[in-house]
């Protein structure tokens, strides 16, 4: 598969669509809103994000991509929808806080930009690609010897399935009707397997949990539903 071919033109379609929506934090993304602050804490375990060069694959609007710039990254965002980056870059201009973003696929960017990063981001994207190892592949090219690459993802199990499809997109209405297919959650045995084949090592994995009655997001152990893993690309 080429970088021109991995990709879902229904899943850019999709997401782009939901594009002025996008910072409304209590609106259709609010769940990537209130999990965001969770993602930054588990990257601030591993490095120091103060003036790290940081590309954050598969972008959308730059929650994650500002939340790494407000921390002092030089961050660029990069997706493959054109309406997702707008709006991205003029959230940008609102808040003042420096960000760049490109419509360019990860592939791509590695073949131009081989260990040109400090660390790599890819937060809630894999689950969305036809080939997700070719993405792994090339967060670890872009990736500096001694850089950390961050994947979050869906658990294939049976309680991703409830939690996160049943639950979150028809019982709870927390994400729009057919944000997630069951058969492309990735089990982290998946993750991590395709990441050593691609050069990593992995560093620390930890379960994004959801408390129903309090409504909250934490970091804990249990990766049956979302989880976030950091590898270490070695020196
Ligand atoms: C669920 S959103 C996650 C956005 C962001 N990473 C976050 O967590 O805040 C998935 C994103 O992946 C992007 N995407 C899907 N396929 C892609 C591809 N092949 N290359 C780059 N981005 C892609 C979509 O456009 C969308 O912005």
């Amino acid at each position: 598969m080429t970088a021109s071919n991995n990709v879902h033109p229904h899943e850019i379609n999709k997401f782009g669509s939901q594009a002025e929506r996008w910072w409304d934090p209590q609106g259709e993304l609010k769940t990537l809103h209130d999990i965001n602050p969770l993602r930054l804490q588990f990257i601030r375990r591993f490095i120091d994000l103060k003036g790290a060069r940081i590309v954050d694959v598969g972008c959308g609007g730059g929650i994650l991509t500002e939340g790494l710039a407000k921390e002092g990254a030089d961050a660029l965002g990069i997706d493959l929808s054109a309406e997702l980056l707008d709006i991205a870059d003029l959230h940008g201009l609102e808040s003042g806080i420096p960000t760049q973003y490109r419509k360019i696929s990860a592939e791509d960017l590695a073949a131009e930009q081989p260990a040109g990063f400090d660390h790599v981001t890819c937060m809630e994207m894999l689950e969305h690609v036809p080939d997700p190892g070719a993405i792994i592949n090339a967060c670890a090219t872009l990736v500096k010897p001694g850089g950390m690459v961050f994947f979050s993802t869906l658990n294939r199990k049976p309680k991703a399935y409830l939690l996160a499809i049943v639950a979150a997109e028809h019982v709870l209405k927390m994400l729009p009707k057919g944000t997630h297919e069951y058969k492309t959650f990735i089990k982290p045995s998946e993750l991590c397997q395709s990441a050593r084949n691609a050069g990593l090592q992995l560093s620390g994995v930890v379960g994004i949990e959801y408390n129903p009655l309090t409504q909250r997001f934490s970091l804990g152990n249990d990766i049956d539903v979302n989880y976030i893993a950091a590898f270490r690309r070695p020196e």
